[in-house]
């Protein structure tokens, strides 16, 4: 694995190092290491100092808000090929979330200071940084507007069309299967709703013929499911 994160083509998955030219590229892999996290290690809470930014490589991350009462915000999910941990690093303030590893992941961590003096050294870096900070913005725009403005079946119809642009874009088939490795509780997490409600809105959804479980994989009818999403349309 470490050899691995020596490569070239590895560090170009992830989009924001993508133009970083082969000097930087082999900065990179001589600033960071490897690092191996057990299923629900908090690998740090919000407050904390940030001093490393890091990568998902095999594996999930979960960063969120929980408040004193118990209850949780998943603001995102880290997979394979994404980062976390660069807002501390790069404003320089505390944590603003909290990351926990949600199955066995592997990754690496960068540290903070070298790879700020990498940065300054790098012209390609601010604008690759600039984008990768507005697709977050992006997306935190698009979790307020589902939570804000739509009710539950419209927020699951959504969450189920947002994974599939992800692995078909945005010219999606007319049907297409899903096998979501979440459960209905990561779901409720992310959804900001409870269990039960979030398991009615599954059954409603199913009930309008938009989706069909069986055995663990979904099959989504996306015409259906566009029209859940987006109710003012029927
Ligand atoms: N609104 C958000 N959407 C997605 N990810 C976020 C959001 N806010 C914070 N994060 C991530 O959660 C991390 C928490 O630690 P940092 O503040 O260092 O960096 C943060 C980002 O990587």
């Amino acid at each position: 694995m470490t050899k691995m994160i020596r490569s070239p083509a590895f560090w170009r998955s992830f989009p924001i190092f993508r133009d970083f030219d082969d000097t930087a590229i082999a900065a990179l892999a001589g600033i960071s290491s490897y690092r191996r996290w057990r299923p629900d290690t908090v690998i740090f809470q919000r407050g904390d100092e940030g001093n490393y930014m890091a990568g998902v490589i095999v594996g999930r991350i979960k960063l969120s808000l929980t408040t004193p009462q118990g209850r949780e915000l998943v603001l995102q999910q880290i997979e394979a090929g994404e980062l976390f941990g660069e807002m501390a690093l790069l404003d320089d303030r505390p944590r603003s979330a909290e990351a926990t590893a949600q199955v066995a992941t592997e990754g690496f961590v960068i540290a903070k200071q070298p790879f700020i003096d990498l940065v300054t050294l790098t012209p390609e870096a601010a604008p690759a940084i600039i984008r990768y900070l507005c697709s977050r913005l992006r997306g935190t725009t698009e979790q307020l507007e589902t939570i804000a403005l739509y009710d539950l079946n419209s927020r699951v119809a959504r969450f189920f069309l947002g994974i599939l642009r992800q692995i078909h874009g945005n010219e999606l088939p007319v049907s297409a299967n899903l096998r979501l490795s979440l459960t209905q509780s990561d779901l409720a997490e992310i959804l900001g709703a409870s269990r039960p409600k979030i398991n009615r809105a599954v059954l409603a959804i199913e009930g309008l013929g938009a989706i069909r479980r069986i055995n663990g994989i979904i099959e989504c009818n996306i015409d259906r499911l566009q029209r859940i999403a987006e109710p003012s349309k029927l």
